[in-house]
């Protein structure tokens, strides 16, 4: 290397050695996925960005300090060897606080002026990008499932019940006449793959059926790598002969006009050969505009379940039970305030939860509030910011066309006073205050008001599916 490199020349060789360090680390992100499960994964490791490689080495970015040591004693020696298996040229990884710098490529140490110790590693990594790719077409059919997500691991409380019971009926008697599609729906982390798996894992603990469970991006992924290499016959062919398909977050295939047709097909001749199909989305299928008609119509024909989101006694209960199959005491006052203050969703809950036992576990010393509030003090804050009451009457008065001062007012015509009720719901469910301060943003009204309005909103969205439709779409729209 002469360091005769032209400033085109070094950009587009340092562009090219990332694209090849992020197609490594795709692959390394999905292998860590497999292995220590999703949870895990997301708690730990998803917040890693990759930094520069300088010589044998690689920099790998956490958020925090605590997080840094958490990655490099656990994980620490299994990503330089997973960063070895794919770039040999790579020996060692340290692990840094902070973020990357952003005007630097990462492959290129700050200061360079030609990238002269990225060439080797490009020249290293060149031919294998074929190679990375070539391999990345020729995934299995179907993701494995995660022994993890079993019906004996997912806590049943009123949000979910519903869902569940229709996932036992179709695990215990697949394709029976009103439960073939199985569509489950509902917010983000709210389990509907857990109850996927959990299907597939007892319908084939027998050996006898066939399940293949794959995501609805992967399914669109697989299809056109199936036309690209002139394979769509052995794709239909693989897919036809499973007995039961399974497709998570269809939602993904919204605009994707020719998956959809292949998917519709597919689905089709499933369903007419007597398999079962088992769909998860975030909204129901009359509500997935951008699907066309005739598959939203197909997807509604058998049983559509949705999975409201968590009540407080539904995340204590599920913290009580994550927390026991952990083997750490967290005290009941922990659980408490973890269920009042991350109320978003179960995959929030749960890794607050593991951070909080790892952090015992690590440090040998008991789980208190002070050190969850310490442990936790990021995700705690993300969450207080999250959604303020003041939002949830604006939100709420828009959404039924009421002035915002109704919020306060006296007046008691039911179409003020409903909104006003699920205001006071949405107050309850999204934000951490008590009922009394709820009470009091709201005209200054009494805590048992407020207790009241919470009562009869979760009655009426019990009773009236469209109401219930509503007060979650309110829910997502405070929470995005
Ligand atoms: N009722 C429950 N009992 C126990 N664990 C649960 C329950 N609901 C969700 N979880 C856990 O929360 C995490 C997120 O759940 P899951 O991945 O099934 O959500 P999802 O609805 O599929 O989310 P997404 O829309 O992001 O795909 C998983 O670890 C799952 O085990």
């Amino acid at each position: 290397m002469t360091g005769e490199v032209s400033g085109y020349d070094a950009v587009a060789e340092a562009r090219s050695v990332r694209n090849v360090l992020d197609i490594h680390w795709s692959r390394i992100c999905s292998r860590l996925q497999t292995e220590v499960g999703e949870v895990e994964y997301r708690t730990w490791l998803k917040q890693i960005s990759i930094g520069p490689v300088d010589g044998d080495e690689i920099t790998l970015h956490l958020p925090t300090r605590f997080l840094r040591d958490w990655v490099r004693t656990q994980y620490g020696d299994r990503l330089s060897a997973l960063w070895n298996a794919e770039l040999p040229a790579i020996r060692r990884v340290e692990l840094q606080v902070g973020r990357p710098d952003p005007v630097a490529d990462p492959a290129v140490a700050p200061g360079d002026e030609a990238p002269a110790d990225a060439a080797p590693v490009a020249g290293a990594v060149d031919e294998r990008v074929a190679e990375a790719r070539s391999e990345l077409s020729r995934h299995d059919l179907a993701a494995p499932l995660d022994p993890r997500f079993t019906f004996d691991t997912f806590v049943v409380g009123k949000p979910n019940e519903f869902a569940y019971a229709c996932a036992r009926r179709v695990a215990e008697r697949p394709s029976s006449p009103g439960f073939n599609p199985l569509f489950l729906y509902g917010g983000v982390g709210l389990g509907k793959t857990h109850l996927m798996h959990a299907i597939g894992s007892e319908l084939t603990r027998g050996g006898k059926v066939s399940v293949a469970y794959m995501s609805a991006e992967k399914f669109m992924y697989r299809f056109i790598a199936a036309i690209r290499s002139q394979s769509t016959m052995e794709f239909k062919e693989q897919l036809r002969s499973v007995d039961v398909l399974m497709i998570d977050d269809l939602q993904f295939l919204i605009g994707k006009d020719n998956t959809q047709e292949e998917f519709f097909h597919t689905f089709n001749a499933l369903v007419d050969a007597g398999r079962q199909i088992i769909v998860s989305a975030d909204k129901s299928p009359s509500d997935l505009s951008g699907l066309e008609d005739r598959l939203r119509t197909r997807l509604g024909c058998g049983m559509v379940a949705d999975i409201h989101a968590t009540t407080f006694e539904l995340r204590i209960s599920i913290l009580e039970s994550k927390a026991a199959a952990s083997g750490v005491p967290v005290p009941a006052k922990v659980l408490e305030f973890l269920a009042h203050k991350i109320t978003s969703n179960v995959r929030e809950l749960e890794g607050a939860l593991n951070r909080l036992i790892a952090h015992a576990n690590l440090f040998g010393r008991p789980v208190t509030l002070e050190a969850t509030q310490d442990v936790l003090h990021d995700i705690l804050k993300a969450h207080d910011r999250r959604v303020t009451i003041e939002e949830i009457q604006r939100k709420v008065a828009e959404h039924w066309n009421i002035r915002l001062t109704d919020m306060s007012s006296a007046r008691r015509a039911r179409a003020v006073a409903r909104p006003r009720q699920v205001a006071m719901y949405l107050a309850k469910q999204l934000t951490s205050r008590s009922l009394p301060e709820i009470g009091r943003k709201f005209g200054n009204r009494d805590h048992t008001t407020v207790m009241h309005a919470v009562a009869r909103v979760t009655e009426l969205m019990e009773r009236d599916t469209a109401f219930a439709e509503d007060v979650e779409l309110l829910r997502r729209m405070l929470e995005s």
